[in-house]
């Protein structure tokens, strides 16, 4: 270690920290560090001297850096480390992360040594850094700090420029695991995906109400000119008309824009009643689907939506297959209650409920033999056990198959193809679900019919200190302050089919509030009553500001 001199390494960086000493510490949470741009410069060095770090604690596997604010307005900015395996980084390195940024200049150097003491880190091991970025146009100056701080350390590092973040677990995957999972390279990911749509498709792009054509809101970010590439190698099996992929990045579009106004995004050509809508996230991890009917109204199918869609299409393939699998779906708090039911009643499908934030999802979702994991929001993705690949190509190749199950475990071993395992991705969630629309023959009404959704409300309310509020139970229970749950329990039982919970958000500076019930003015007074609460709790009774209205 002695021969790294951190400090003079990267001056700059030394000055940015400083600067921000005032603004206090910051967190790697569900979203890795994410705030204003220009408060970001020392975090990306920081880590890219703890990317290095983490690959040499693997003997040199790569570790991902992504700089992405994901459906965060266009000022913000952030960072994320992908662990070897494609997945989130592991609890006990976001604390270390959140240390390691918030020593002051003078203490990195120490901090960096006692990183590598107490992981035992070689540090003459090789190190791998894989850096990828969205469209942001701050975005390449903070990739400059993260490779100032991986040459700081010695380490090697691959640009991988401009990527979804999805791309980039792909792509530190199937370089770890040595090619087995894919080329990893963003020819060899949208090829592996393409190849196997294009096969489960066949000749026939159209089928029943299925419509070889839909609008693609691209967010203005990274997705979009994606799409353009995968169009490309589409060739028309599917016509995907890529919108909104040169204006201001999440600017009144995207999926998180549709998800929280249940309204369509600006930037969509006029279209015939009914098309099929897709809108991506600034960074294309999450996708959710809409439409306008004849009459005008806007119907919304989000995550929930499609984990259903998903889990019903596996397994009906694994029933055809004649395997015996155990498939399970997992969601969050803010699932909606009539996809729960619709889960458990119609599907008859395990169902789990985590902590919001996807790495939960995706713990819970690898104790399944197949695991469909997503948030209301649309960011999830379906995960396999080695046991379960094994038993299914055993099927396609054993003589003792009929035809029928060599064709139905042909076409799962074609759907696992199309899905990016790794972490949610829009496009290949995307790709997943026109698939499952075109073996069905529906149309977004066919989909819609499954189930009908509870009116539901999400609001957002400010107070002092969001830390006043604690949570268990998956998040679904208040524990403090005290006598909180007992309140809300009292406001839920007025409605029918009522369920509100609260908690602090791990992203913004906010307490948010979710509730649900039978009826859609019901749901209005109870999330108004249950955000009054949260704001007297947490301020004391006294004037209460205008709490602003937001649909979900
Ligand atoms: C209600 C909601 O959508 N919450 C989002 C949001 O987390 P909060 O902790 O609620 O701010 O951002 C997370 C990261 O993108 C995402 O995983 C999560 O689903
Ligand atoms: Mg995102």
């Amino acid at each position: 270690m002695s021969s790294v001199n951190l400090r003079t390494v990267y001056a700059f960086a030394r000055e940015m920290h400083s600067k921000n000493a005032n603004i206090g510490p910051i967190q790697y949470g569900t979203a890795g560090f994410r705030t204003l741009h220009d408060r970001l410069e020392y975090v990306m060095y920081r880590m890219g001297l703890l990317a290095t770090l983490r690959s040499r604690s693997f003997s040199g596997s790569a570790i991902g850096v992504m700089i992405t604010a994901s459906h965060n307005p266009e000022s913000d900015n952030g960072v994320k480390l992908i662990d070897p395996m494609g997945e989130m980084l592991e609890k006990s390195w976001e604390d270390i992360a959140t240390d390691l940024v918030n020593v002051s200049d003078d203490d990195l150097e120490a901090e960096v040594t006692k990183i590598v003491k107490c992981q035992e880190i070689d540090m003459n091991a090789n190190a791998n850094v894989y850096i990828g970025w969205d469209t942001r146009y701050h975005s390449p100056v903070l990739s400059r700090a993260v490779m100032n701080g991986v040459i700081a350390l010695k380490g090697n590092m691959k640009e991988y420029g401009i990527v979804t973040t999805p791309m980039l677990h792909y792509f530190v995957y199937s370089h770890n695991v040595k090619g087995a999972y894919g080329v990893p390279t963003e020819a060899g990911y949208i090829n592996k995906l393409v190849t196997a749509f294009k096969q489960l498709r066949g000749d026939n792009y159209e089928n029943g109400n299925y419509k070889n054509h839909l609008l693609f809101d691209g967010a203005n970010g990274v997705g979009s000119l994606k799409m353009l590439a995968f169009n490309r190698k589409l060739e028309g099996a599917l016509q995907c008309v890529v919108c909104n992929s040169n204006g201001k990045i999440n600017y009144e579009c995207g999926a998180d824009f549709v998800k929280t106004n249940q309204k369509p995004p600006t930037g969509l050509p006029i279209a015939p009643a009914n098309t099929r809508c897709v809108s991506v996230d600034g960074d294309a991890d999450r996708v959710v689907y809409f439409f306008i009917d004849e009459d005008g109204k806007f119907h919304l199918l989000d995550g929930d939506r499609i984990a259903t869609l998903i889990a019903s299409y596996l397994m009906k393939l694994v029933s055809e297959c004649g395997v015996k699998l155990n498939l399970g779906i997992v969601q969050t708090a803010y699932a909606n209650g009539a996809s729960t039911d619709y889960i458990k009643n119609e599907l008859n499908v395990n169902v789990a409920c985590t902590p919001t934030g996807v790495k939960h999802l995706h713990h819970k979702a690898i104790e399944y033999d197949i695991g469909v994991y997503f948030e209301a929001n649309g960011h999830g993705t379906v995960v396999f056990n080695q046991q379960t690949k094994d038993l299914i190509s055993k099927t396609l190749n054993s003589d003792d198959s009929t035809d029928d199950q060599k064709q139905a475990s042909n076409d799962l071993i074609l759907a696992i193809d199309i899905i990016n395992e790794t972490v949610g991705d829009a496009i290949s969630d995307m790709l997943l679900v026109e698939t499952i629309l075109h073996s069905k023959g529906w149309d977004l009404k066919d989909w819609l019919a499954t189930y009908d959704d509870l009116p539901n409300l999400q609001q957002k309310v400010k107070v002092k200190d969001r830390n006043v509020f604690e949570t268990t139970d998956a998040k679904r229970v208040c524990v403090k302050p005290e006598g909180m749950q007992d309140q809300i329990n009292m406001l839920v039982k007025k409605y029918k089919r009522g369920r509100a919970f609260v908690r602090p958000s791990g992203t913004e500076d906010v307490v948010r509030v979710y509730a649900e019930a039978a009826d859609a003015e019901d749901v209005k007074c109870l999330a108004a009553e249950i955000s009054m609460l949260v704001y007297d709790m947490a301020n004391g009774v006294g004037e209460r500001p205008v709490i602003p209205q937001q649909k979900l």
